[in-house]
Order: C-alpha cells, then structure tokens, then sequence
C-alpha cells in the first residue's frame, strides 16, 4: 500500500455539528493522507449514504478511503480498503472477498495478534489503545508505547498508533518507533482541523 502518515477516523459525536465532507475535507487539506467512516449508530443505508460521499471526496484527493466493519459497504462505493477488528471475520475470509489489490487493516493489541496479522497478509496493523480513550466504548485496556517498541523490534508490515493520541502526548508515541499516527477527536473534534493535522504532520516529519 501507498505509505501514509496521518490516518483521521470520523466520529460525528465530535464533529460539532459540521458536515461530514467539510470535516474531513480540512483534515486531508491539512495533511491527512488516509481516511476511514467509522459510524456505530447509523443504520447501513446510512452508512452506505455517507461512504458514497466520502468516496467522492477521496478521489478528489487521490487519498485511500477505508471503511470500517462493513465490507459489503466498502464493496458497493468501491472504497481502497476495511479495517477489521479482532472480532470481525477473518482476515483471509475478507481477503477472498475483497482481492488482492485492496487495503485490509486490522486492529491488534497485543504482539500474538500483530504476529497473526501479518501472517494472514494484513496490509498494516493498528496498534492500540496507547493512551485511554473515550471514543471507543469496548475498548481493552491501554496497551502503552511499550507495545509499539515490540511491535517496532519483530513486526514488517506498516502500523499505525491509536488510541487518546493528542498534540501534547505525541511525541511519546513517535519517540517510542510509531511513524504513523491514527486520530479521532483529536483531529475531528478540534476548531481547526486544518491546523491540528498540519502540527501532526511537523511532529511525525521531524521525527522520521
Ligand atoms: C486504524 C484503526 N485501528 C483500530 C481501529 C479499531 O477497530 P475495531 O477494533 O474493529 O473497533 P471499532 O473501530 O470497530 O470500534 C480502527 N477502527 N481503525
Ligand atoms: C477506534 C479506536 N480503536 C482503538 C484501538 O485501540 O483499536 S482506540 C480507538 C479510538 C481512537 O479515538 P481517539 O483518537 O479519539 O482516542
Ligand atoms: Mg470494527
């Protein structure tokens, strides 16, 4: 896959109101250079509705779109890939559905799973929780930086750090080996989004 830096996931509760395209459209004019619809309440004809937009949106920018949870979704918009969790079907199962030439993430958190990731042809794992966070409801507890540098000592394919991951606790994340950043509220949620994913961004360059 394309190598990416900063990875937004939508989260409307922090939104503020605004549109969901004007959202993201700061956030990757501010530097994000990957985007995932996350939504847990919509129905799927919503979600569908919304990943039709955003799909428009991404190939504007010639920035990968993934979907999180519904790969039937992700296959009617044609969007570049789906994140997984560890409880979603099974990485090879969605492989054969999804083909080759498409992105599958998935979540891992701890380094068996990150283990189990890559053997099965993950196209990059998320690390995470590092941090507590509110924007996730069944989350485990936060696994910490010292994860990423297990991950960093065994683990090739790409991962990204997720989880409470702010402007101010940044540098830990970078520090520990992470050279890609994933966010909700910290991008969504800011009154500049444009901004906030610009600092993200100097942040990851300088330590890169
Ligand atoms: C990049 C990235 N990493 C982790 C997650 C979490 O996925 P999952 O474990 O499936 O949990 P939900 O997001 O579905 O609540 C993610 N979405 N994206
Ligand atoms: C969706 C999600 N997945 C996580 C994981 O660890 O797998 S943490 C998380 C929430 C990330 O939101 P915020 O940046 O607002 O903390
Ligand atoms: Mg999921």
């Amino acid at each position: 896959m394309k190598e990416f830096r900063l990875y937004a996931i939508t989260g409307e509760e922090f939104h503020q109101g605004r549109d969901l395209i004007e959202v993201m459209e700061a956030a990757i004019v501010g530097g994000v250079d990957i985007f995932q619809l996350r939504d847990k309440n919509s129905s799927k004809k919503v979600v569908f509705e919304k990943a039709k937009r955003l799909k428009e949106l991404a190939q504007k920018y010639s920035v990968p779109f993934i979907v999180n949870d519904h790969i039937d979704i992700a296959l009617a918009v044609d969007a570049d890939g789906i994140h997984l969790g560890q409880d979603d079907l099974p990485l090879q199962e969605a492989r054969k559905i999804f083909g080759q030439n498409k992105i599958i993430g998935i979540s891992t958190h701890e380094i068996a799973e990150a283990r189990e990731a890559e053997l099965n042809g993950a196209d990059y794992i998320g690390v995470g929780p590092i941090f507590p966070t509110k924007s996730k409801v069944d989350v485990v507890d936060p696994v910490t930086t010292k994860y990423i540098e297990e991950v960093v000592k065994e683990i090739t394919i790409p991962f990204v750090a997720i989880g409470g991951i702010k402007l101010h606790n940044v540098d830990q994340v970078l520090a520990a080996g992470a050279t890609r950043i994933c966010a909700i509220s910290e991008i969504v949620g800011n009154e500049d989004i444009t901004k906030t994913c610009q600092e993200f961004i100097k942040k990851i360059e300088a330590r890169r």
